[in-house]
């Protein structure tokens, strides 16, 4: 039998700041070299979990603890912070906040530097680790050149050389492609599985987790551990439907065909998923099930011409990208990490000036507009929300752009309510920034643009770090937002909400288009599937596991179906 190598008893904490306490009553013990899934909604308090284990609270953020924590047989609040990071190695939620070295080889050689390792042993590893997370071409780069998921494979390098007990992953896909967050679950598994590493991850993206066997789920809601199961168990249960975590896409699509998911029927993965009689239900509810009307295109608002950029005189980033974006479209840009994806949103909003090339807005050239002059149009949120947050408290930061403009205080006032609430951050108006958690803070940047009615707005990662409720919110708000004619364009590694939200999609790999089609062309075609990093959805595995002659007409009836069940409560021809 194993020993628990974690072990909370009756651990209370709160943070110094809040009145009530964020962890309640926890009672978890975690054995040697197990892998643990943790997840949970929103400011449920899975970081602050996650901190309690890496030392930093109370070391970092202080607060009050009642109970116990035990680490490695040792009560964590007796033991010093080196002490504690020697057995517990950590990627945090915000790669920004971590790095040590100017360059990504320092930074991953941070932690063999520590332990005193010779110089051959070092520069070899360093080799090997980067070329593990895909990064060698890149030791050489500084930290502050990454785009957003290079950072994160840099902070995932560092924390494999560290020769540690405990593994914590604090959403380590937020940021990566599809197939690199595969690839880094994948590598996770691999470094637990030789070293006997115990891990822990915390993550909103299930199905991107469930990639490779967990041996437990916990459920953190409110500060409490709500259910504690095998992912089978978890998967046959309504938790995931009351706790606002997002199920597995082929999860939802058997839902949808009204199929009941048992334990039994081993759900956690879609190749050991046994379908029996599901396949007939399957297949009659593809039968059933028909696709609706695609709205016809309007006219072009946002027009690429033959685009160039390059961070560098002697090197292009953006080679000549052309694209068109009609009024009131929703649209997605995917790619592989680095392809070019916020380059050309900072292009579009004039952060960086274009070598050559033409942008047009509604037909008119706007190449030579200011920034101030495209942003009175065009709005973006960028992908880290601590990189857009200026102001202490939450109802000045979502204020200052009307502010800046202007705009009398009784408009600001209804304008900041209306879109806090919209936001689902009214309750945290008076906050200090500073008290929220990531996925919160990224609903202030939200917010903070939304209230500035913009006619196209660009959204990087929108949804990265919130639960589903949120996402939905998000989403959906968006959705209204795009009725009321505002035209969308996200930048996603989330394939579900390309498919489900975006019906145009454009992938871009090493700053060149190689796909402008519907969001179900470029996720069912291996070709740009591969070349963008992307990853095939689960719907189309489970149709083709259940004999569907044509697996990407069954991922259009599902998305359509699913788009009903959103608006109406049902879909459009299945009704049980
Ligand atoms: N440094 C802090 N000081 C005070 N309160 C904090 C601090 N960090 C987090 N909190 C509060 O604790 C609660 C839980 O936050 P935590 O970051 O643990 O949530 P989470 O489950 O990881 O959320 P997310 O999925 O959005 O990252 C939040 O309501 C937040 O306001
Ligand atoms: N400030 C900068 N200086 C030099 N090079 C940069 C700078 N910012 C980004 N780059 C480089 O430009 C390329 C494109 O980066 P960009 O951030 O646009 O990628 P991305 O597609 O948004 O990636 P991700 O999916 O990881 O966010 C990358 O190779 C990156 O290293």
């Amino acid at each position: 039998m194993k020993k628990p190598i974690i072990e909370f008893s009756n651990f209370t904490f709160k943070y110094r700041s809040q009145t009530e306490p964020t962890l309640v009553d926890i009672n978890l013990k975690i054995y040697e070299g197990e892998k643990v899934l943790i997840v949970g909604p929103s400011g449920s308090g899975k970081s602050t979990l996650a901190h309690c284990i890496n030392g930093l609270v109370p070391f970092s953020y202080k607060g009050d603890i009642h109970g116990s924590l035990l680490i490695k047989d040792k009560e964590s609040k007796d033991m010093d912070i080196f002490s504690i990071s020697k057995l517990v190695g950590t990627v945090l939620q915000d790669p920004d906040g971590q790095f040590i070295g100017l360059s990504v080889g320092e930074d991953i050689a941070f932690a063999l530097e520590n332990d005193e390792v010779s110089q051959e042993h070092m520069t070899r590893q360093v080799v090997d680790v980067s070329k593990l997370v895909g990064m060698e071409e890149n030791i050489e780069s500084s930290i502050h050149q990454l785009s957003g998921g290079q950072k994160q494979r840099v902070s995932l390098g560092g924390v494999m050389v560290d020769q540690v007990d405990i593994l914590l992953f604090d959403e380590p896909l937020a940021n990566l492609d599809p197939a690199t967050g595969k690839l880094a679950i994948s590598l996770i598994d691999r470094v637990q599985k030789e070293t006997d590493t115990t891990v822990i991850i915390i993550e909103h993206r299930l199905e991107d987790v469930l990639h490779s066997d967990v041996d437990r789920i916990i459920v953190v809601d409110d500060g409490r551990i709500v259910s504690d199961s095998t992912p089978d168990e978890l998967l046959s249960s309504t938790v995931l439907e009351s706790s606002d975590i997002r199920e597995p896409l082929y999860i939802k699509a058997l839902k949808y065909a009204g199929c009941a998911i048992t334990a039994e029927m081993n759900p956690s993965h879609l190749n050991t998923l046994k379908l029996d009689d599901c396949k007939n239900k399957l297949i009659q509810w593809f039968e059933a099930t028909t696709q609706n009307e695609i709205n016809e295109k309007a006219s072009p608002i946002l027009v690429l011409e033959d685009v160039t950029f390059g961070y560098e005189q002697s090197k292009n980033n953006i080679h000549n990208i052309s694209f068109s974006v009609n009024k009131g479209e929703m649209v997605s840009i995917v790619g592989k990490n680095g392809a070019g994806k916020s380059t050309l949103s900072k292009l579009i909003c004039g952060f960086e000036k274009v070598k050559s090339g033409r942008i047009l807005f509604n037909g008119e050239d706007i190449t030579k507009d200011t920034i101030h002059e495209r942003s009175q149009r065009i709005g973006m949120v960028m992908q880290n929300p601590n990189q857009m947050i200026s102001k202490h408290m939450i109802v000045d930061e979502v204020a200052l752009g009307l502010v800046m403009r202007g705009v009398p205080e009784n408009e600001i006032k209804e304008r900041v309510e209306k879109t806090l609430k919209v936001c689902g951050l009214y309750p945290f108006r008076n906050w200090p920034i500073s008290a929220l958690s990531f996925g919160q803070k990224k609903r202030v940047t939200i917010a903070s643009i939304l209230v500035l009615n913009p006619e196209v707005l660009i959204l990087d990662e929108p949804t990265a770090g919130q639960d589903f409720r949120h996402y939905t919110e998000i989403m959906e708000f968006l959705v209204e937002l795009n009725h009321n004619g505002v035209t969308i364009i996200m930048i996603t590694h989330d394939m579900h909400l390309m498919l489900e939200y975006t019906p145009h999609a454009i992938a871009i790999t090493d700053g060149r288009i190689i796909a402008d089609s519907s969001a179900v062309d470029v996720i069912t075609n291996d070709t740009v599937i591969e070349k963008a990093n992307l990853k095939k959805t689960s719907l189309f595995d489970l149709a083709v596991k259940a004999g569907i002659g044509n697996p990407k007409e069954f991922v259009t009836r599902f998305i359509s179906f699913d788009k009903e069940v959103r608006k109406n409560g049902s879909g459009n021809a299945f009704i049980y």
